[in-house]
């Protein structure tokens, strides 16, 4: 599995560049019209690294707390930092950006970041399941939604899945809301 996940992950990354160097058109406006009725609810983006899709518009418009991802450890959850336009941002574990200092908040809506995905509203991310065991634990303690975001391209048949892989709940894209059954 690990060899058919890499090889997929090492496609996606070429198809999300050549998306990334059309740009994103109206994709965060889209994000942030469907995000808005989740006003009052924590939220969580993240920082945009390589060519993935940016998010921060709609980030920036939510009614509401924001957070961002913060890598606790391999294999471990990741925990969600209070962010917001102006928080002052350091590198942190594989060069994403995390706030520097702010509270710990818990997200019950999560932008989440994806290589490809799939109609069933399966996700293949960078391989550190990080994602996977984060849903998997908010998700043990109450309703979530997750919304992958993503360039239309980035859709593939069939993303490669094993039996921890978690299921996004909507996907958009600059193409518009696809939420899964
Ligand atoms: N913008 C953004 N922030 C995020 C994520 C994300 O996908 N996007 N994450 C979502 O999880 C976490 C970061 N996860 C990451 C996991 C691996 C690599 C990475 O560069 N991996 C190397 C291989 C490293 C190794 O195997 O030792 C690589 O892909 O080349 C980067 C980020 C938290 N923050
Ligand atoms: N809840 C979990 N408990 C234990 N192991 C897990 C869990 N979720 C994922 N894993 C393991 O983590 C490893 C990487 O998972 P996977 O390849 O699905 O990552 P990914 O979804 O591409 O990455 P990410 O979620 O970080 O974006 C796999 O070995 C997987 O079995």
């Amino acid at each position: 599995m690990s060899d058919v996940k890499a090889l997929a992950r090492a496609e996606a990354f070429a198809r999300r560049a050549l998306a990334f160097a059309a740009g994103q058109g109206q994709a965060a406006e889209i994000l942030a019209d469907y995000l808005a009725g989740q006003g009052g609810k924590v939220l969580s983006g993240y920082m945009p690294m390589r060519t993935e899709i940016d998010p921060l518009p709609a980030m920036a418009a939510h009614q509401g707390t924001v957070g961002v991802p913060v890598i606790m450890g391999k294999a471990m959850p990741l925990r969600f930092r209070e962010w917001s336009p102006g928080t002052k941002m350091v590198e942190g574990a594989f060069k994403a950006l995390i706030p520097e200092e702010g509270a710990w908040v818990e997200p019950e809506v999560l932008i989440v970041p994806l290589l490809s995905f799939d109609a069933r509203g399966y996700r293949l991310g960078y391989g550190g399941g990080f994602y996977d065991r984060t849903l998997e634990g908010l998700r043990a303690r109450g309703p979530v939604l997750a919304v992958g975001f993503a360039f239309a391209a980035q859709e593939v048949a069939e993303v490669p899945i094993d039996a921890t892989d978690q299921r996004l709940d909507a996907v958009v894209t600059e193409k518009g809301v696809t939420v899964f059954a």
